[in-house]
């Protein structure tokens, strides 16, 4: 049965921990990644793309501070759909190349997409997203005295700079977005969270500098064009209860009931898990399938039969 899907693609989707960020680096990862989309489009569901762009945002913010002096500096909003437009370049190229090999017609289409959040929001007062590269704590601590960020570790990966991510209240161009999959093209949207804007009193919009979390946009996206699943591609196979110990359990096919039993036990990682979890158990509680799994086994977990599937 043909199924309207939002796949939110993990960092790993795009730029693999320890690669260099270049741009056949990048480009090879997102033509791997289409290649398994190309196989849900081939099983005949409608499809909605939406990406992280943590490591991207963070390097252009970089690029842009290290060229201050002769080129001026644009914000952190401007940057984020700077990165949208690249990273959703490679992948309408790529999956359109894809599409083509496997001799499908169907359009491929890129919306630069912008969500709205709002102004009161705490996270403008504590900023915890984690973007750009990884540092030792002494070269972070050193950059954040010279240069103002705030840096803070990252799951236990390393330092990184931190910014706002204040929670996505609606994505602006959702209305598009659906009209779009509805005509069957797969649609490239709302990439690193959306371009963060506040709604202006006289309903016109701003942006603002913040980076939106892609899981939590991607469970907006879902809910707003009506999809009857989310599926959230990460690097792991399932989702653990005792993740990491000697006796961690896979969760296959589960219940919204234990799914929430197990996020009040606190099995899933702030910051990791823990976000991703948060929005599959809200998607679910709403009526749809949330699906959280491994990006090389996402076809086989729109069949059912891979991944973590969180049914109400
Ligand atoms: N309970 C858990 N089950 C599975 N993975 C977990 C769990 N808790 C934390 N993780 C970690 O979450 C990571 C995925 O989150 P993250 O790195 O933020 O993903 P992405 O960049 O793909 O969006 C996994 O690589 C794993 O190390
Ligand atoms: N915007 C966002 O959530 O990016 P990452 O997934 O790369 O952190």
């Amino acid at each position: 049965m043909s199924e309207k899907v939002v796949i939110a693609l993990g960092g790993n989707a795009i730029l693999q921990p320890k690669q260099e960020a270049t741009y056949e680096n990048q480009l090879e990862n997102v033509r791997k990644s289409s290649e398994v989309i190309a196989r849900i489009a081939k099983q005949g569901h409608k499809v909605i793309i939406t990406h992280g762009n943590g490591p991207q945002v963070g390097n252009i913010l970089r690029q842009n501070e290290e060229a201050k002096h002769v080129v001026p500096a644009l914000p952190l909003d401007v940057c984020s759909a700077e990165s949208q437009g690249f990273i959703g370049y490679m992948m309408e190229q790529t999956l359109k190349n894809e599409l083509i090999k496997a001799g499908l017609k169907r359009d491929v289409v890129g919306i630069l997409t912008q969500t709205e959040v709002s102004l009161d929001d705490p996270a403008f007062e504590n900023p915890d997203k984690p973007i750009g590269v990884f540092y030792d704590e002494e070269e972070a601590k050193q950059l954040a005295k010279e240069k103002g960020w705030v840096v803070a570790e990252d799951a236990g990966r390393g330092w990184r700079r931190v910014v706002p991510s204040p929670m996505p209240q609606s994505i602006v161009d959702a209305p598009t977005i659906k009209r779009l999959v509805e005509s069957d093209a797969i649609v490239v949207a709302c990439g690193g969270g959306g371009i963060p804007v506040v709604l202006n009193e006289d309903g016109t919009y701003q942006g603002v500098e913040a980076v939106i979390d892609k899981d939590r946009s991607g469970f907006r996206l879902a809910i707003e064009t009506k999809a009857d699943t989310f599926m959230i591609l990460t690097d792991v196979k399932n989702v653990f209860v005792n993740y990491g110990k000697p006796d961690q359990k896979a969760l296959g096919v589960i219940s919204l009931e234990e799914a929430k039993q197990y996020q009040a036990e606190g099995q899933f990682s702030a910051g990791s898990m823990g976000p991703k979890m948060e929005a599959a158990i809200k998607f679910a509680e709403l009526g749809g399938k949330a699906i959280i799994c491994s990006l090389d086994e996402a076809d086989l977990a729109m069949e059912g039969k891979a991944g973590t599937q969180i049914h109400n």
